[in-house]
């Protein structure tokens, strides 16, 4: 069984909990949050989704005493593009709880990073305050991929859709998603190969579709490799949380791009 079928099992344990409790009532603020589906066209630089994320299956503890809130300003304040919140507890250290205390602190377009397989956890999603929600093709079936695309757009909820091979990459665009997660680490051994983002890219040919590099971005250096593709964004967790100078680490990442990318078209 792979980490990706645990935690599967873990999601659908959780599922039924939640089936079995109230709704909690819409936390945030009457904010119109912006659509990264519009923000991230035609940036100047790189976009950044900024991940608040305390430990890992892969990488253990990272940094189990952060302040959500603090990390997620300090975020906003340094030009984040999003703030991407792991709310797994079992497998992550993180909460729903903290996605609906960073909705409260900033304004910008939150992911809520968890493993969906059914609309509740949708539901609740929506309810603590994300805007953004990811659903990992390498999880789901056709069907379930379809299912909660829909149940999520037709909410106003924007869909991160992960893929980490070919094949997940003709199955998202089949989809008909609009904002494409190429995920460098591989979700079943955690091996990471920037050289995802490279191959995957260019099969994306409708130049609307927003597309971000995740997982493995440590430095400028890494940015300007995944970015020789058109990208329009990159998804950093564990080096941000590491970093004691994230306002250098942010100005390191954000590097001048054209068109969604450098340093051409698709
Ligand atoms: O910490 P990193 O290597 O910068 O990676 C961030 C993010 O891409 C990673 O947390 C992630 C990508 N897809 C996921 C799916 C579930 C949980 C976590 C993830």
């Amino acid at each position: 069984m792979t980490i990706l079928d645990k935690i599967i099992r873990q999601k659908e344990i959780e599922v039924e909990l939640l089936k079995k409790q109230p709704l909690p009532e819409f936390s945030g603020a009457a904010k119109s949050i912006k659509k990264i589906e519009h923000s991230f066209h035609n940036t100047q630089q790189m976009n950044v989704i900024a991940e608040i994320k305390r430990s890992s299956p892969s990488k253990g503890e990272i940094d189990m005493a952060v302040d959500p809130v603090k990390q997620a300003k300090l975020y906003e304040s340094c030009g984040a593009g999003a703030i991407s919140v792991l709310t797994d507890e079992t497998f992550f250290n993180g909460s729903m709880e903290d996605l609906r205390n960073v909705r409260k602190a900033v304004d910008l377009p939150i992911l809520c990073k968890d493993f969906m397989i059914d609309p509740i956890q949708i539901d609740h999603a929506k309810a603590a305050g994300a805007s953004i929600i990811l659903l990992i093709v390498a999880a789901l079936s056709d069907n379930k991929l379809q299912e909660l695309f829909e149940y999520a757009t037709h909410q106003g909820i924007e869909v991160l859709c992960e893929v980490h091979d070919a094949n997940e990459m003709t199955r998202a665009i089949e989809l008909g998603a609009t904002i494409i997660g190429i995920n460098n680490r591989n979700l079943k051994t955690f091996e990471v190969d920037l050289s995802a983002t490279e191959q995957l890219a260019s099969m994306v040919k409708n130049p609307d579709t927003i597309l971000i590099s995740e997982s493995g971005i440590k430095s400028r250096d890494d940015v300007i490799q995944v970015g020789k593709e058109d990208i329009n964004g990159i998804l950093v967790g564990e080096t941000l949380m590491r970093s004691n100078n994230i306002a250098a680490l942010f100005n390191e990442l954000k590097i001048p791009i054209t068109k969604g990318g450098i340093p051409n078209a698709r």
